[in-house]
């Protein structure tokens, strides 16, 4: 296994050509998005903390979305290229019609100019006109039975393509086995931007609509060209293309900056959106209410708003520019229609080669900026090269192969020597701590608030790497196991344990996913030892009830409740298998009987598991079999609790503050 300095990665998947490919052999963090910006943030902060570890990308999204009209073009050709691969089938009908709708387009001037050509023809020919009419009848056919199919056929594959997107991005984001890639921000940032929900963000559906909007305009403008060519002179075709196609580049280039700097400021609008959530969901509710938060979110919210939108703004093509468009392309109209009306007087131009030059003229217009189509492809097709390199999230190293036994550990868990600081922080969180834990048996973690508790737990589970040293497993590196074979042996009540807004039973079962859905035998078991059985029974639905006030027939559990429903989760983790529990301030939100109740089950709760318990409560930590403290980045004190006491340490220090802090309570009660 390679640590922080080791250069063993993955090779990328087959997809996101346009992408740039990494470098080998280079150092770089786990789950990272590579482009040149994040090249260069992983050199200079490579060269800054001297562990040889770069790839940190900090403010990276300030950087990395500016590229102009070029990487917008580049968001256009992905989705493109993404598009057979969503729906092949589709994406064919979609070009078929598209071909067909253009010929349709380009069969107008050449129906008009015959018919034109007819009527003022003398005799009249009655055959022509028919023909002229048959023609034009046919167009206009082609076009109202074309342009309904068309956008149903466009609409469904953007659909396609949403959905594809979406997966890729979910699968993306899940993808690396550690959990780094999300404090980083640039990573953040396109996850934000691949999802096409965030504000100003649109889906890249839309994308495909627009694309199946403009395609066809060009070909129209192309097709028009050519029959200006022929009808009228060589050159005309040459200047009014040249006027729109020079124009459309500047407006492009305004759309392509706006969506440049709109990636660049999804910080700004992340924050934006995250504002809006506050403000406009269940969880922070009542603090914002009872802290008066209202107009301080409402001002926050428009400033980062704005703050993200203004640059877009900047973008804009200056008014100077847009009338420079507007002479360009008057004087070129002018020369043209000039020219061919001296060729009319002149008899050297037919009526019908007039009426179809003309024709053609106007259809040069397809050529030239289309407003919303052209602004609707380009920022709702960011979200695919966004998704694409969300799909691309690689390992920084080979994740291991090893499968754990089912008996693991079998002797000891070590962390040796071990190192480690959060992606963007500058300082150490651990710094060669050392510590063993024997197997069977339980340790209890104490140190201050931001000592380095949750993350050691963090570390064990396999979620982050260390920097530095390393944590082994009955003498094996952890980073040998296949990151899923060696989560199967742990079982983790977080500090922050997620409430999923499921039923009572997903809320268990999720412990062992791959458990079958009749497994309650063990959920029953894992619920009585997490003291949650019983609440069921006074639920609606009882397992089967669902865990938000957000849905109808959902409800609410209370602190302590979901407490019990997160240990029970473990705790069915440990039915399964899990061999290794940690439970991160596992009484927190417990009334007192509960916590006591607890503490008379810990012993069933822990018999033949290896048990981390990290809490401030000493009447928790005394529990367990050996303690440990945690204090500048390393075990300061470690053995059992009378060990501990007579050492006279910190331990001793801190128990003597809490048991004199409860004498007095006691003595207030009782006095
Ligand atoms: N995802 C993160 N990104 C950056 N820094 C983090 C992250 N998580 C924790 N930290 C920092 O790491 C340090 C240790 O945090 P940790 O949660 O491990 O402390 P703790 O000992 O469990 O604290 P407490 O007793 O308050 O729960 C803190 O300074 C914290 O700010």
């Amino acid at each position: 296994m390679t640590h922080a300095g080791g250069g063993r990665f993955r090779a990328g998947a087959a997809t996101a050509p346009f992408w740039p490919r990494r470098p080998t052999g280079s150092n770089r963090r786990r789950g990272q998005i590579h482009d040149s910006h994040e090249r260069r943030q992983r050199g200079r902060e490579g060269q800054e903390d001297g562990t040889g570890r770069g790839g940190r990308c900090g403010q990276g999204a300030q950087k990395s979305g500016i590229g102009g009209a070029d990487q917008a073009g580049s968001a256009v050709w992905a989705l493109i290229r993404e598009l057979p691969r969503v729906a092949r089938g589709l994406t064919l009908a979609l070009a078929v019609l598209i071909l067909a709708q253009a010929a349709g387009s380009a069969l107008l001037p050449l129906a008009t100019g015959h018919l034109v050509a007819a009527l003022t023809s003398t005799p009249k020919s009655l055959d022509s006109m028919t023909v002229g009419l048959a023609l034009l009848g046919l167009v206009l056919i082609l076009d109202v039975v074309l342009d309904p199919i068309r956008t149903m056929v466009a609409s469904r594959l953007g659909t396609a393509l949403d959905g594809a997107t979406a997966q890729r991005t979910v699968d993306g984001a899940l993808r690396p086995a550690q959990i780094d890639h999300l404090d980083d921000t640039d990573v953040a940032d396109r996850i934000e931007r691949a999802r096409a929900v965030g504000l100003g963000a649109h889906p890249p559906g839309q994308a495909v609509t627009a694309l199946a909007g403009l395609v066809p305009l060009r070909l129209t403008g192309l097709v028009s060209a050519a029959l200006l060519g022929w009808f009228g002179q060589w050159w005309m075709p040459l200047v009014l293309g040249t006027a729109w196609v020079v124009t459309g580049r500047w407006q492009e280039k305004e759309i392509g900056r706006s969506v440049s700097a709109h990636a660049g400021h999804t910080v700004q609008l992340r924050r934006a959106a995250y504002l809006r959530e506050l403000a406009t969901t269940a969880p922070a509710a009542k603090e914002v209410r009872l802290f008066g938060m209202r107009s301080w979110l409402v001002e926050r919210f428009s400033t980062a708003w704005w703050d993200g939108m203004v640059h877009m703004r900047r973008a804009r093509v200056s008014p100077r520019r847009h009338a420079l468009a507007i002479v360009f392309l008057l004087a070129a109209h002018l020369a043209v229609v000039l020219a061919l009306a001296f060729s009319a007087a002149r008899g050297s131009l037919s009526v019908r080669e007039l009426t179809v030059a003309l024709q053609a003229l106007l259809g040069l217009f397809a050529l030239g900026f289309s407003g919303d189509l052209q602004w609707t492809l380009h920022t709702a097709g960011a979200a695919v090269p966004a998704a694409l390199a969300v799909g691309e999230l690689d390992t920084r190293t080979e994740p291991g192969t090893r499968t754990a036994t089912a008996t693991l550990p079998d002797r000891e868990i070590r962390f040796d020597q071990v190192s480690f600081s959060y992606p963007g922080a500058t300082g150490r969180v651990l710094d060669g701590l050392d510590l063993t834990v024997p197997a069977g048996s339980s340790l209890a973690i104490l140190g201050d608030n931001g000592a380095g508790k949750s993350t050691l737990t963090k570390l064990l589970a396999g979620l982050y790497l260390p920097d530095r040293g390393r944590i082994t497993v009955d003498g094996q590196d952890l980073g040998d196991f296949d990151p899923a074979a060696w989560r199967r042996q742990v079982a983790v009540v977080f500090q922050d344990f997620v409430r999923y807004p499921f039923s009572v039973r997903d809320n268990v079962t999720f412990g062992h996913i791959e458990a079958a859905a009749t497994d309650d035998d063990h959920l029953v078991a894992a619920a009585r030892l997490g003291g949650f059985l019983g609440v069921e029974q006074e639920l609606p639905s009882g397992w089967n009830t669902l865990l938000s006030g957000a849905y109808t027939d959902g409800t609410e559990l209370s602190g302590g409740q979901w407490q019990r429903l997160a240990l029970s989760r473990a705790l069915y983790a440990v039915r399964h298998g899990a061999r290794v529990l940690v439970l991160d301030e596992p009484t927190a939100h417990l009334d007192i009987e509960a916590e006591h109740e607890l503490y008379a089950r810990f012993l069933e709760i822990t018999a033949g598991l290896t048990t981390i318990l990290v809490s401030h409560r000493f009447a928790t930590v005394r529990l367990a079999d050996r303690i440990a403290v945690v204090d500048g980045g390393r075990v300061s004190e470690y053995g059992t609790h009378d060990e501990l006491l007579a050492s006279q340490g910190r331990y001793a220090r801190m128990f003597r503050v809490q048991s004199e802090f409860f004498d007095a309570r006691q003595g207030s009660h009782s006095g």
